[in-house]
């Protein structure tokens, strides 16, 4: 499906960078598919452990949340649509949430499964889920449950700095920047 401007594309893409994605492809048409779902409330250490897993199994990592802030920040159809329920903090629509998540499955970058995070949130979230696999002939292989004690998750949270330009998370504790109050590459940039 590759069309004439994909390919010019490809020619101006620098041949370390096509090698090791060529290497990547290779490594990961060794793997077996994984469908996951990552349940844990923030500061459970989905955000951390989502680009290892995912990394390693080459899946997708499919988050409502991010998918959902994007399409905000860029204004999008989707996000105009989005935008007002999330600043309430209610759930956006569960049909614009199946919406995303089932045109995201079909990118080649889930072609080897994916994790889902923040999803399915609701009962009939669940079932068109459940729909969606069945169509695909596929099924959730695991579902993990990053259970923690709230006294670990309260330290977690309330010790967070979230720089957010660039999205990278700190902890007054456990990964300080290195001088405070101070994104690390603003640091080393000047
Ligand atoms: N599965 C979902 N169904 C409906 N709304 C969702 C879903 N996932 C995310 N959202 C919307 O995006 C917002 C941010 O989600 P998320 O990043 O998971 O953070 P939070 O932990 O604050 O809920 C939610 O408050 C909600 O408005």
């Amino acid at each position: 499906m590759a069309t004439g401007g994909a390919a010019a594309d490809l020619e101006d893409v620098q041949t370390v960078d096509l090698m090791s994605e060529l290497l990547r492809r290779l490594k990961c048409s060794q793997k077996p598919d994984k469908r996951l779902i990552f349940i844990g409330p923030p500061g459970s250490g989905k955000g951390t452990q989502s680009p290892v897993v995912k990394d390693e199994y080459c899946l997708c990592h499919l988050s409502t949340g991010d998918m959902l802030r994007a399409a905000v920040a860029s204004k999008t159809p989707l996000g105009v649509k989005a935008k007002e329920a999330m600043e309430k903090g209610e759930l956006v629509s569960d049909d614009l949430v199946v919406g995303i998540i089932d045109e995201a499955m079909n990118k080649p970058k889930c072609q080897k499964g994916f994790i889902l995070d923040g999803f399915p949130r609701t009962v009939t979230q669940a079932e068109k889920l459940d729909e969606m696999l069945k169509r695909r002939g596929t099924e959730i292989d695991k579902v993990l449950n990053f259970a923690i004690d709230d006294a670990i998750l309260e330290e977690r949270i309330t010790g967070r700095w979230i720089h957010p330009s660039s999205g990278r998370s700190y902890h007054t504790k456990f990964a300080p920047p290195k001088t405070p109050g101070v994104d690390d590459m603003i640091t080393l940039m000047f």
